[in-house]
């Protein structure tokens, strides 16, 4: 496992935020002490804390594409990397990480390149060209996922302090809150939550795509009554496997 977090269009993006950002990330610390990066765009923010797995030498995150106009934190592992490498050619890649591929075939292939992933996974991917972010995790959850929305007017995602599923007994919805509350943010919205009266289990909506409006004015996001448009789209090859789980998915565009 890795620690990511993601910060995107707070309307503070002082040294301060900055500091703020990296002690946030650090509290990811203990799901990897191998290596601590993070990349600023603007108020775009992506943090990585690595355990090395795959190419340990070259593979730090963020990872980019060629032109580094995207940019990625991984936590996880993509199986079919190799061949996914021998699709793009003849790109040049920067590190032998399997996670690299994420940017390339996002700028190959647009949004739907997610379906392409085998793997274990959870990331957040910036378009630096249009501020347009994607998080996405893998269909079953191994990996965990959760963002919230700050009063600094940020969509923060972030592979959690805590894992879920530790054992059957836990609720896994009162450990996502505890775990935001842990990253000290002070809004918190389950992005995967099923409806209220479900207790199924973990939801597998795995894909979020959103462009940032322009936050200059606003002071806190109120997801009921802003314009604030937020997508959350089940890809193809993984909408079969969460049709399969009840109340699995929550299309919030559709309400
Ligand atoms: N621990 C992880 O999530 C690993 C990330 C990535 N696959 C690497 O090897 O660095």
């Amino acid at each position: 496992m890795c620690g990511i977090l993601a910060v995107f269009g707070c309307i503070d993006n002082s040294q301060a935020k900055r500091s703020r950002i990296i002690e946030l990330s650090t509290r990811l610390r203990h799901r990897g002490p191998d290596w601590s990066g993070l990349h600023c765009h603007e108020d775009c923010y992506l943090a990585h804390q690595r355990l090395a797995i795959v190419d340990p030498t070259s593979g730090d995150q963020p990872l980019y594409n060629e032109d580094k106009t995207i940019v990625v934190t991984v936590n996880g592992e993509i199986y079919n990397h190799k061949e996914l490498r021998e699709k793009l050619k003849p790109r040049k890649f920067q590190t032998g990480s399997d996670c690299e591929v994420i940017a390339h075939l996002y700028e190959e292939y647009g949004e739907d390149f997610v379906d392409m992933l085998d793997g274990m996974f959870s990331f957040v991917l910036l378009d630096t060209r249009d501020k347009s972010f994607i998080a996405a995790r893998d269909a079953i959850g191994i990996t965990p996922l959760y963002m919230g929305w700050g009063l600094d007017a940020g969509t923060h995602a972030n592979s959690g302090a805590c894992d879920t599923h530790v054992d059957g007994k836990e609720n896994p919805q009162a450990k996502k809150n505890e775990s935001l509350k842990k990253l000290g943010l002070a809004k918190e919205v389950d992005f995967c939550a099923g409806p209220k009266e479900c207790s199924g289990p973990d939801p597998a909506t795995i894909f979020i795509q959103n462009k940032l409006p322009d936050l200059s004015q606003t002071q806190e996001i109120d997801m009921e009554h802003s314009d604030y448009h937020l997508q959350i789209d089940v890809h193809a090859n993984h909408k079969k496997l969460a049709d399969s789980i009840p109340c699995a998915v929550t299309n919030k565009s559709d309400n």
